[in-house]
């Protein structure tokens, strides 16, 4: 028997409440109809709750397989299902790389078994992320994975003729590239934003015009061979300048911001505590006003968290030492509510866009996304705005520790996610057993 549940008095994308029936795995009804059809269906007493299309993750990384101590295919996805998200897509940078339709498969695969959210693998472009000879992106395309988005991500895909070849080779199975646009000549050794606090630290720095430079190359080579191509994790306002430029000379660019980028600086390295550690690394006060500006006029795309859990081992010894990236699939949400919804930059149905639809149409993952409509598949999330909470990493479902926002209050809950009309998420707490 499929599960049905009534959500009684739900704001669709903000706007005015209603109920809304999901049965069958679909949206079943709206309105008046809902309750009138709802039969047996468990009801959750949705007033003062947002519903929007469960959120799509186009950067998440699962460590599975190879490095399971940090994460598993179970957990991350877990972690994701508590964010809000109904799928994800899983980053390539594993162990044995994602570069074959075996192993794209494989983590495809585990998804499914695992049935948290619809884990899409991402693509190696390079065998091994070696950058020196394209992986098999036809047969990943056309394995049961499916594969759309091609990422050599925590690398550059930095020759422009692999470059050149990769957006090329893609438009046959209308694929993307997603760069991640990191100059390594300009970025040896480099710890931190290179500004004036790397300089008081002593940190090696690590300057914007790296990042601005390769964007500026893909864009004009998206341009010369009529491609698409996804920008992963822009983080200077130089980028927002150079997509923005790009955009209106019609190029076919799209670009994410992280949560993260959105809401800290890198003031914070300060303390020399790791878990502020990340690539592309954290900038300034004039880089986060710019995203956010970007972000709220539609020159970046979407946000996607770039979930990069660590071990202890990993993270907690000196700066240099230290692994880059941090956890962020069970904080997005609130982090763009804080920053963009609570300042007045985005709407709820902007945030839909942002964290659903957008990011669905460029994975083109086509079930997910989907406007709120009788007989859309029931992919969706339930948010209490109201709410505000302490972040305690040690309590995430994540199976590390790296949050940046330990013992900071973020707005906003998951009360419920849905995946295909099950819950995954109720009363924000994980629907471990039963019949999903
Ligand atoms: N973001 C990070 O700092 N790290 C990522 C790689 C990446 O996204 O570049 C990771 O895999 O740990
Ligand atoms: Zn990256
Ligand atoms: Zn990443």
């Amino acid at each position: 028997m499929n599960p049905r549940y009534l959500l009684t008095s739900v704001a669709p994308l903000g706007a005015d409440p209603v109920d809304v029936l999901l049965a069958d795995g679909v949206i079943a009804a709206i309105g008046p109809d809902a309750r009138a059809q709802a039969g047996d269906a468990t009801e959750i007493h949705g007033a003062g709750l947002v519903l929007l299309p469960g959120l799509v993750d186009l950067h998440t990384h699962l460590r599975e397989p190879g490095r399971e101590d940090a994460e598993t295919i179970r957990t991350g996805t877990r972690a994701a299902a508590l964010g809000g998200f109904t799928a994800v897509h899983a980053m390539a940078n594993t162990s044995p790389t994602q570069d074959t339709a075996g192993v794209v498969e494989q983590v495809w695969r585990l998804g499914r078994e695992a049935g948290w959210v619809d884990v899409h693998p991402v693509g190696a472009v390079t065998v091994g992320l070696a950058g020196l000879q394209l992986a098999e992106l036809g047969a990943m395309a056309q394995s049961q994975a499916e594969v759309r988005v091609f990422s050599d991500d925590g690398k550059c895909v930095h020759d422009p003729v692999l470059m050149r070849r990769a957006l090329e080779y893609v438009k046959a199975f209308d694929g993307v590239v997603a760069q991640h646009a990191q100059e390594p000549r300009l970025t040896e050794n480099a710890q931190m934003h290179e500004g004036v606090v790397s300089a008081e630290l002593g940190l090696a720095g690590w300057p914007a015009v790296a990042e601005e430079a390769i964007i500026a190359r893909d864009v004009l080579l998206a341009e010369h061979v009529g491609s698409r191509l996804h920008v992963c994790h822009l983080s200077t306002a130089g980028s927002v300048e150079i997509v923005r430029w790009a955009k209106s000379r019609g190029i076919d660019v799209t670009a994410e911001v992280t949560p993260h980028h959105l809401l800290l600086t890198d003031d914070l390295a300060r303390g020399y505590d790791p878990v502020f550690k990340v690539n592309p690394p954290l900038r300034t006060e004039a880089d986060v006003e710019a995203v956010r500006a970007g972000l709220a006029d539609g020159t970046i795309d979407i946000v996607a968290t770039d979930h990069a859990p660590h071990t202890r081992e990993d993270k907690d010894c000196e700066w240099a030492a230290a692994a880059f990236g941090m956890t962020g699939l069970e904080t997005a949400l609130s982090v763009v509510q804080q920053t963009m919804v609570d300042t007045g930059r985005l709407t709820w149905a902007d945030v839909a866009r942002v964290l659903s639809t957008t990011p669905a149409r460029i994975g083109r993952v086509t079930d997910h996304g989907r406007p709120i409509a009788v007989g859309e598949p029931a992919n969706l999330v339930l948010v209490d705005p109201a709410a505000r909470r302490t972040v305690d990493p040690a309590a995430q479902a994540t199976k590390s520790v790296n949050s940046p926002y330990r013992g900071r209050e973020l707005p906003g809950c998951v009360v419920a996610t849905f995946l295909r009309g099950r819950a995954t998420v109720l009363d924000g707490t994980p629907c471990d057993e039963d019949a999903r």
